[in-house]
């Protein structure tokens, strides 16, 4: 349970600020990122396309933390997060990632620290628990390029065959499964501690479009929104279908790539419709990243303006962009033929303030650090359809890992 009487977490404006107030996102980041203490490992960050106009937050250390498991495990810890809030001035804000799985807990951080950008054009604000001074800027120590070796894994390929295959036996056996999302890791290890912060500057740069978070060493930048609610507007960006930039425009075509792209979007919208809300619904159309291409939707809605976006968190995940169709199934067969512990990856990751208002991505195209930094797991999945081949599955799943590793080179 939190530690912390909320009314002293004080709250004011970071000296020389303005000159900070309409940058874009990754440079704020960038901006801000010199004033991380030298010994803060993990940051904690979110930064937002910048047509969301989001807040973009920098945060170290733990004020308070607030727990959830299973169904409900995000409600639960913001309602933790309320109670705790009430009567706070300084307007705290709780940064979270809840794991994949639905019997493991996750949780709601507030940090010792929050440098935070409310909205594009606004001066950049410190909240600050007892004892903790007014950031500075910090040179940050000097690193050499991480040199990193990744851990053999014999035999992961033949793993990855033997689950695909058992994905679409368990699909070819039982046709109202339609479709199972698989996933697998590759391990990296670093002589040196990496600098995570450096790590979610980089990807805040170069995919500028995406969400980029940090928490509790899981670092990433997701092109897929969970739920964005802030003053009862609901939307969602969902993503299935994937493919090399050369090759994007097969997407549009490709009845396989089409068909999981539709479980991915039923997934959302039938979630919303069974409690009385009437999305819109605008896609599928390409969204190019870097990397690869995806068939994205975005969806919207108007909510009732009492309604949280934890409890949508909790109704949505695990959508079938990441699990599949239908989710109960599909989950069984995920936990049948993995072998993987997927722990935040694949989960939600977002804010929240404590009049329920928040923004929460999928995590995906991430790594999560090990403690001391030296170790990083990247994670990768890819939709399993009746006509899914291994090797091709195999190729994307890499190529959805260029957008991290990308950001340790
Ligand atoms: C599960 C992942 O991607 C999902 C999101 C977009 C496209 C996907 C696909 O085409 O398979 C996946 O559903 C991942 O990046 O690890």
């Amino acid at each position: 349970m939190p530690d912390l009487d909320v009314a002293s977490l004080t709250g004011g404006v970071l000296p020389g600020s303005s000159a900070l107030a309409d940058l874009s996102g990754a440079r704020w980041l960038a901006e801000v990122s010199a004033l991380l203490p030298a010994d803060a490992e993990r940051p904690r960050v979110w930064i937002a396309p910048d047509a969301d106009d989001a807040p973009c937050i920098l945060g170290w250390g733990t004020a308070a933390r607030f727990s959830g498991t299973s169904a409900g495990g995000v409600h639960t810890a913001w309602e933790q997060f309320r109670s705790w809030a009430a009567g706070a001035d300084a307007e705290p804000v709780a940064l979270g990632s809840f794991p994949f799985a639905r019997d493991r807990a996750g949780d709601l951080v507030v940090p010792a620290v929050t440098v935070i950008r409310r909205a594009r054009g606004r001066r950049t604000e410190v909240l600050s628990a007892p004892g903790e001074p007014m950031p500075r800027r910090v040179p940050r120590p000097h690193r050499e390029p991480a040199s990193l070796a990744e851990l053999p894994q014999p035999g992961a390929e033949r793993a990855w065959r033997t689950a695909v295959e058992s994905a679409v036996a368990a699909l070819d056996d039982d046709c109202r499964v339609q479709k199972v999302v698989l996933a697998r890791t590759v391990e990296l290890l670093a002589p040196h501690p990496i600098d995570q912060m450096a790590v979610a500057t980089a990807l805040a740069a170069r995919f500028s479009g995406c969400w980029t978070y940090a928490h509790d060493g899981l670092i990433g930048a997701t092109p897929e929104l969970l739920v964005d609610l802030r003053g009862g507007r609901f939307r969602s960006r969902v993503l299935a279908g994937t493919r090399k930039p050369a090759w994007s425009e097969e997407l549009l075509s490709d009845p396989k790539e089409q068909r999981e792209h539709q479980l991915a979007v039923a997934s959302v919208t039938q979630v919303l419709e069974a409690d009385g809300v009437s999305p819109t619904v605008e896609g599928p159309f390409l969204l190019r990243l870097p990397n690869v291409t995806h068939l994205a939707t975005d969806i919207t809605a108007r909510v009732g303006s009492r309604t949280d976006s934890a409890r949508v968190v909790d109704a949505l995940h695990p959508t079938a962009a990441v699990c599949g169709t239908p989710r109960e199934d599909a989950y069984q067969i995920i936990e049948r033929v993995e072998g993987l512990d997927r722990g935040q990856f694949s989960g939600p990751v977002g804010w929240m303030t404590a009049d329920g208002s928040g923004q929460w991505g999928i995590g995906l195209r991430c790594g999560q650090f090990a403690p001391g930094s030296r170790r990083v797991t990247v994670y990768a999945g890819a939709g399993i359809m009746p006509s899914s081949d291994p090797a091709k599955e195999w190729l994307e799943t890499g190529a959805k890992m260029e957008a991290f590793l990308s950001a340790l080179r």
